[in-house]
Parts: C-alpha cells; structure tokens; sequence
C-alpha cells in the first residue's frame, strides 16, 4: 500500500470519527499559500485526546504555522485554559491568529512571534505554572533545545509530544549528515538520558496516513 491507499485508510478513519468541522476546514482554506506541512486530522485528534487525557490546562506549542494544531489542542482547553505557540514567521502567525479568531478560540490562545530558541525565555518568566503538554513541531534541528526547555517547562504527570521524527527513516542512519535528522537523532539521545534518569517515560510510533510515512515521540514526565 502507498499514500494514496493510506489515505483512504485515513478517510475511511476520519469520515466516523472526526466530526465535519466548519473551523478546521476555513483554517486550510485560508493557510492553502503556506506549506501543507500541519498534522493530519487524525493526528490532530490524537492531540486533543492526548491534551484532554492530561487534563490540560496549560499548552505550549512550538511551530504554529496556520493555526491547525493549535486548534485542535485549544479545542481540548477548559475556559480558563492556556495555549502559548511560538512561531517564526509573522505571515504564518498573522494567518494562525485569522484562524484561531475564526474558530472562536482567541481568548485561548497567545500566538508569540520570534525564533522559538529566543522567545521561549520569554514564556518561562511569564507563566505562573508548568505547562501540562508541550507539543515540539517546528525546525527539526533545534529540536534538542525545545526538549530542553520542555523538560524545564512541562509538570510531572505532564506530557512531551516531538513530532515527524522518522524524517522519513533517515533517523536511523548514524551517518546522516542532514541537519534535522542530526537535531532529531540528538533529541532522542537526550529522552533516551532523561528515561535512564527515570524523568521520563518514552517511546516512539512510525505513522503512515494521508502525509506519507512518519512518527511521533510521546514522553511522560515522571
Ligand atoms: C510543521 S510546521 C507546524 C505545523 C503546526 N504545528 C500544525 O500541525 O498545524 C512548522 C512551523 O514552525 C515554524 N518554525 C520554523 N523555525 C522556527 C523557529 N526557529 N521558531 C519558531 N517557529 C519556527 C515554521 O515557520 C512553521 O510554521
């Protein structure tokens, strides 16, 4: 089977379990110029599931682009919840806040602009408590500074999702000298310390669907 079968798969999937959704739908829509690089609705729902299992409260994203994600998991919010998302790009934040607006969930969510590395000091001074999910989706190779500033960040009981990490299999060559896989290959050297150290509890899924072939690593602060 190829993407065109696991698409279908994923239709099949979706068309039962991920009800029509107006504001998902315009968010595309209104992101088409930008990369299609946003989760997968089923993915997007795993996230809401994730966040709701956690009792989320308080959300950090890493990586907005239009807006996608960040519905998803602000969806899974209680009234007074919190989602930060950092984003680089102020086109892809101005089309993420027109989204976010759309589907009702501004008072939610703060979309920060500036390269995550130089915003996330920012955010630690400003939140009054740890975050309960931190969802690390945005430049691969700075993927070992998100996690360290998820494992500062994120309570115990809490959750670290880091997403496309398979890098389309290349995260198993040692010898890759593609900056991403490098960024991911470390990442996961730095759970791998952090479960020695039982600070977490982790492990990694290979996905295919409608985006192709990927994966997801989920950690569990202890
Ligand atoms: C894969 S997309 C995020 C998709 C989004 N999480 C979703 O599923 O809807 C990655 C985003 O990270 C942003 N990005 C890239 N480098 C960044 C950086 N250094 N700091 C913050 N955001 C960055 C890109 O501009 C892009 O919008």
């Amino acid at each position: 089977m190829d993407t065109a079968g696991w698409t279908e798969v994923d239709r099949y999937f979706a068309d039962r379990l991920r009800p029509r959704d107006h504001a998902l739908t315009e968010a595309v829509a209104a992101g088409s110029e930008l990369p299609q690089i946003q989760v997968s609705d089923l993915l997007g729902g795993l996230l809401g599931v994730l966040a709701r299992t956690v009792s989320a409260r308080r959300i950090l994203e890493v990586g907005t682009l239009f807006g996608f994600s960040a519905i998803h998991l602000a969806r899974a919010l209680p009234l007074d919840g919190r989602l930060i998302s950092l984003e680089y790009s102020p086109e892809h934040a101005r089309i993420a806040r027109e989204n976010i607006e759309r589907a009702g969930l501004q008072d939610l969510v703060e979309v920060r602009v500036g390269a995550a590395l130089d915003t996330l000091p920012g955010v630690a001074a400003d939140i009054d408590a740890p975050f309960d999910l931190v969802f690390i989706d945005a430049d691969k190779q700075n993927n070992p500074g998100y996690l360290d500033w998820a494992l500062r960040l994120t309570r115990p009981g809490g959750l670290i999702i880091v997403d496309n990490v398979v890098r389309g299999g290349a995260v198993a060559d040692p010898d890759s000298d593609r900056p991403d896989v490098q960024g991911t290959r470390t990442m996961v050297d730095d759970v791998a310390t952090a479960v020695a150290e039982q600070r977490l509890d982790a492990t990694a899924l290979q996905t295919v669907g409608s985006k192709g072939y990927d994966g997801i690593l989920l950690a569990y602060v202890r």
